[in-house]
């Protein structure tokens, strides 16, 4: 008996891994672009999710941004009902302009995969990100300059969101896409993109490094990823031992390590409403000098129009004083 292409039985393979974890009688819903990595992410689900007793079905925002787009959407719902998907629904939404186009593009998506979730009651939503996307992820993080939880890229594991694909070089998913009735979306080659552009270095940077180099950025991922958690989780811990009357004691975040401090001191500030894209490091490094520095100096003027002084041994929030 002829088994699938090499490519396809890799996709399956990683597919069935992510069942594994759903409960039996569930329902895994993949997010499916039209494009060859989530389309040969459905047709696996298709073959893999009846042989785990669980049932997979499809979903495919429009985000009316091209010109025949809804065709487009109604055809992949279509060829998702053909593979046996149920439900297999194309989703119209409206893209906002907040934090620019593909911000916007991202967020109307993962609302709207969100809602086609919580409507049907699955226990998953499965995305098509591979290697190759993580290490874009990791590489425009890094040049981002946040720090490990922005260098850490992509959650194998979030939520309801699972990436089964995330260690599979794109190659070999496209591989597994070579019979599927894909669509090739111009804006992942479009200059106009960061992602793009970084998109197209990737071969040259591969080749520069002498290969290997997507497979280190995903390593590097998951390693920052478990560091970052453990570091998050203290500084929540520090957090809950510095608050005291809305406030934070200088105290107790001075004798802690800088790592944990700047965590805690950026928390607190988008919980007091700063808007956490708008939130430099400059902003946390001016907070950290009222605890560390403290000469005297006025408050710090924060995005979101707030402003924090150190006052009597704490850092208080002071815009709201008479
Ligand atoms: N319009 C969409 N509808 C549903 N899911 C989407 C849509 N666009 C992206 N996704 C999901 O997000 C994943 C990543 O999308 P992105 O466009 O960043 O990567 P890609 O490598 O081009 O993937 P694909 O080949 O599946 O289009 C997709 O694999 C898919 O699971």
């Amino acid at each position: 008996m002829v088994g699938p292409p090499p490519a396809v039985a890799a996709v399956r393979v990683a597919v069935r891994g992510a069942l594994r974890a759903l409960p039996v009688g569930s329902l895994a819903l993949v997010a499916c672009s039209g494009g060859p990595d989530s389309a040969a992410l459905a047709a696996a689900a298709a073959f893999e999710a009846p042989r785990a007793g669980l049932r997979a079905g499809l979903v495919t925002v429009d985000h009316a941004l091209q010109a025949g787009s809804a065709e487009r959407a109604a055809e992949v719902a279509t060829w998702g009902t053909e593979l046996g998907l149920e439900p297999s629904v194309a989703v119209r939404v409206a893209v906002g302009t907040a934090g620019g186009p593909e911000a916007a593009a991202r967020h109307a998506r993962y609302e709207a995969l969100g809602a086609v979730a919580a409507e049907h009651g699955a226990a998953a939503v499965l995305l098509g990100h591979t290697a190759d996307d993580q290490a874009e992820t990791v590489l425009l993080g890094l040049a981002r300059g946040s720090g490990a939880r922005s260098a850490a890229g992509m959650a194998p594991v979030r939520g309801v969101y699972r990436r089964p694909l995330l260690d599979l070089p794109r190659a070999l998913v496209h591989g597994a896409a070579e019979d599927l009735p894909v669509w090739h979306d111009p804006h992942n080659v479009d200059p106009a993109y960061a992602r793009s552009r970084v998109r197209a270095l990737l071969p040259t940077l591969e080749e520069a490094a002498g290969g290997g180099l997507v497979a280190g950025l995903a390593r590097t991922a998951a390693l920052l990823r478990a560091d970052a958690e453990l570091l998050d989780s203290l500084a929540a811990e520090l957090h809950e031992d510095a608050s005291a009357d809305g406030g934070l004691t200088v105290r107790a975040l001075a004798d802690a390590h800088r790592a944990l401090r700047g965590r805690v001191l950026r928390r607190w500030a988008i919980e007091l409403g700063a808007p956490p894209g708008t939130l430099s490091a400059a902003h946390v490094d001016a907070l950290d000098a009222l605890v560390t520095r403290w000469r005297g100096q006025g408050s710090v003027h924060l995005p979101g129009g707030i402003r924090i002084a150190r006052v009597r041994g704490a850092l208080r929030r002071d815009d709201r004083l008479p």
